[in-house]
This record gives C-alpha cells, sequence and structure tokens, in this order.
C-alpha cells in the first residue's frame, strides 16, 4: 500500500505533550513565553518600513499572470492572489468555523490532541520542539475528511453526541464539516492552478511532470490544512506566534484574516509584513518547489507576530503531491551547466527529515554541498540571511 501523509512522522515522533493554557486568562507574559533575540534561528528586529518593497500582488484574471507569477516566485517567495475564484462566502464561513472550533473549552480541544507520532490534532506547532521557548498560538491540523476527523478526535463524544445533540447543534456541526470539505476542494483547485502558472513560467508543461495526471489536475495530491489561533498577548514585542520557518509544501495557500502578523525575510531589507487584503490570499513557495525548480523558486522564509488587542486566525492549505511520489529537479531544468542540486526525495520522507533537521532539512538532500565563493543565497540553510 502506498504511503498516506498521514504516517509521515510515524518514525519521528515529537513529544509535545505540554499543557496549552487558556490564553485568555493570562494578563503577563510567562517566561517560557519570553523570546529573546538568541531563541529564534534568525535575526528577529529587522523590521521593513520602506514603502516600495511590498509584496506583489497578483490579479488572476489578467493575461501576463504566469509571467508575473514566475517574476513573484523568483524574486518573493510570496505574493497575494485576487480574482483567484474562491467566493467570499466560502473564506467567511471557514472563519467562522475555524473561530469557533478555537473557542472550545480548553479540556475539550485537548480531547483532539495531536499524538506524538500524528499529522493531525490540536496543539502547539510541530516545530515548537526546536526551540526553548513557546509560541503564542494553538492550532489544529486536518489532514483528508473532516468527518474522519470528528470520529478520530473526540472518539468517545462522537456516537454521543449524534445520539444526544439538539438538532440546532447538529446542524451547526453538520455546516461546519461541510465547509471545511468544500473548502479542502476548492482550495486544490486553486493549488492546482497556481502550480501550473508556477511551472507553466518555468517552461515545464503537463507532460514533463507525470504525477500531475493525463490532464495536470493533480488528481493524487495530498494536502493538510492548518487552523492557526493568534490570541492577542499582553506582551507582543516579546513574544513569537509562530517563529521563522519556510512550509515543507509545493505551495501553500493561506487566508489571514483582517488582523496583520505574517512577516516574510527579504534579502538585504529584512522582514516584511504581508499586509491582509480583503478577499485576497497569500501564497507561499515551499521547498518541494525550490527542489522541483532546481532553486530558481526559493522557498520563502516566514513568520507570524502577535498584537495587543487583536485575535489573529489564518488557515493555511499546504499543498504537496501523492505523498510517495520521488520529488527530484525536474529534468528540462537540468543539464550540464545546471546540475541537479537535489536529491530526489518523497514528501513524506521530507516531512520526516524536517521533523529531525528542521531548517537543516533542504541542505540535508543538496546534492553538492555549494562552494563558499559559491554560495547558494537561495539555500536559507546553508547561509543566513541578513
Ligand atoms: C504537511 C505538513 C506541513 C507542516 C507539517 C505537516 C502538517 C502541519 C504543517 C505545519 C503548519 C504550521 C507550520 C509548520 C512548520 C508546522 O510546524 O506544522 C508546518 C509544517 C511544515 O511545513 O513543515
Ligand atoms: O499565520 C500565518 O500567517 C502563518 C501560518 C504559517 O506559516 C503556516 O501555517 O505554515
Ligand atoms: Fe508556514
Amino acid at each position: 500500500m502506498p504511503a498516506r501523509l498521514s504516517d509521515a512522522f510515524k518514525s519521528h515522533p515529537v513529544n509535545l505533550q505540554l499543557k496549552h493554557p487558556d490564553f485568555n486568562s493570562l494578563h503577563e507574559l510567562p517566561d517560557s513565553y519570553a523570546w529573546t533575540n538568541n531563541d529564534d534561528h534568525y535575526p528577529s528586529s529587522l523590521s521593513s518600513f520602506g514603502a516600495d518593497d511590498s509584496v506583489p500582488v497578483i490579479d488572476l484574471s489578467e493575461p501576463n499572470a504566469i509571467k508575473l507569477t514566475g517574476h513573484a516566485c523568483k524574486t518573493w517567495g510570496v505574493f497575494q492572489v485576487t480574482n483567484h475564484g474562491i467566493p467570499q462566502k466560502l473564506l467567511d464561513d471557514i472563519e467562522s468555523a475555524g473561530k469557533s472550533l478555537f473557542s472550545l473549552p480548553v479540556e475539550q480541544k485537548l480531547k483532539a490532541a495531536r499524538p506524538p507520532d500524528g499529522i493531525s490534532g490540536y496543539g502547539f506547532a510541530r516545530i515548537s520542539s526546536f526551540f526553548r521557548k513557546l509560541m503564542w498560538s494553538e492550532g489544529f491540523t486536518i489532514v483528508g475528511s473532516p468527518v474522519d476527523h470528528f470520529r478520530q478526535l473526540w472518539p468517545q463524544d462522537y456516537e454521543k453526541f449524534w445520539q444526544n445533540a439538539n438538532f440546532f447543534t447538529i446542524m451547526q456541526v453538520a455546516k461546519e464539516l461541510n465547509i471545511i470539505e468544500e473548502y479542502e476542494k476548492e482550495m486544490k483547485r486553486l493549488a492546482g492552478r497556481l502550480m501550473w502558472l508556477m511551472l507553466g513560467s518555468l517552461g515545464i508543461s503537463t507532460e514533463d511532470v507525470k504525477w500531475a495526471g493525463s490532464k495536470g489536475e493533480f488528481k493524487g495530491a495530498s494536502a493538510a490544512l492548518q487552523l492557526n489561533s493568534y490570541p492577542a498577548c499582553p506582551e507582543p514585542d516579546r513574544a513569537m506566534g509562530l517563529a521563522a520557518h519556510t512550509d515543507s509544501t509545493l505551495l501553500t495557500i493561506l487566508y489571514q484574516n483582517n488582523t496583520s502578523g505574517l512577516q516574510v525575510l527579504r534579502d538585504g531589507t529584512g522582514w516584511v509584513t504581508v499586509p491582509p487584503m480583503p478577499g485576497a490570499l497569500v501564497v507561499n513557495v515551499g521547498d518541494l518547489i525550490h527542489i522541483l525548480s532546481n532553486g530558481v523558486y526559493p522557498s520563502v522564509l516566514h513568520r507570524a507576530v502577535v498584537n495587543r488587542t487583536q485575535h489573529r486566525l489564518s488557515i493555511a492549505y499546504l499543498f504537496g503531491p501523492p505523498a510517495s511520489i520521488q520529488i527530484s529537479p525536474l529534468s528540462k531544468l537540468v543539464g550540464p551547466s545546471h546540475p541537479p542540486l537535489y536529491r530526489p526525495i518523497t514528501w513524506n520522507e521530507y516531512l520526516g527529515t524536517k521533523a529531525k533537521h528542521f531548517n537543516k532539512a533542504l541542505s540535508s538532500v543538496r546534492l553538492c554541498a555549494p562552494l563558499s565563493s559559491l554560495a547558494d543565497v537561495n539555500d536559507h540553510n546553508s547561509v543566513k540571511v541578513v
């Protein structure tokens, strides 16, 4: 049987069974949440106010969207998209569904805690184990059908729930499960479209990517939905919502509510805020596009900061290939003058590598170490970007 995404961490369990706090009851920042510059692997304070250095916004209905996408991937690794075809109603609905999940009592959420060797469930971000300090956030990871999740995450409650709940509650939960399902379906379609804008701009066509299917529809693709909640924080300048990382995906589509917090690290500039734009979605280049493109489209280092007054919510659709397909630099992009820089690796194997090496994961699959004089500035893991 081919490997499934949900098995990715079976051989790399991570123990994060720390009790999650009730953030709303904390009126000052506990020491365990107070970050200093030394606690992050990357510079934390450099903030950019440059008005002309802002993340590209691409209107997907424009005829030159493909060119703009290629340029954004090469120079930023992140862009926002408008006219993407996801109905505003669905974005509003998924935001409400996310809010209602996070507003459950802590004990209820902890019943759905992600097991150490699992991918799905409630808890701190997986990468938390690489830091001495805790992040000011909580998350739900959903892989596959939300109905199966409901059953798996709250097994004791599942049968009882359908037997005892009143009509209104049942309708409410059914509606939320439906919204998550619909959101996953729409995101998958958009992810496929974005993949072809990215690959197309590199001169790659559907025949070049066998696992994309004959119509390039990425039928066997896998994905995870990550709901992130960042409660208002009494001392935002000393806290970290989600520490700097690149996504272990092909690409990530992120919806953020109207509160800013997402920042990307830009060479020579520092941390640049990706401002929330009503109706727009953020697209990140992940490590697997970095590999497929042989480093031409570098994955983007990003993080989430928090604020004093507003609760922030983000929903990331983490899109990847079928879990057991080998990903390697596309043959059209390699040749005598462009040797392949990365060895073939499956998504599951890469997730395991990330669980083990975190920000050294990409360089650990690199074939030839860059000479210091030819340092690959696109590889965050070999060169510190300051
Ligand atoms: C498919 C994925 C991608 C994961 C692991 C697994 C499920 C959850 C994803 C995230 C979501 C939050 C940031 C991150 C860094 C984390 O800690 O969990 C992501 C990670 C990755 O991109 O590496
Ligand atoms: O909350 C955000 O803006 C970032 C979330 C993120 O980076 C992730 O879920 O991978
Ligand atoms: Fe991310």
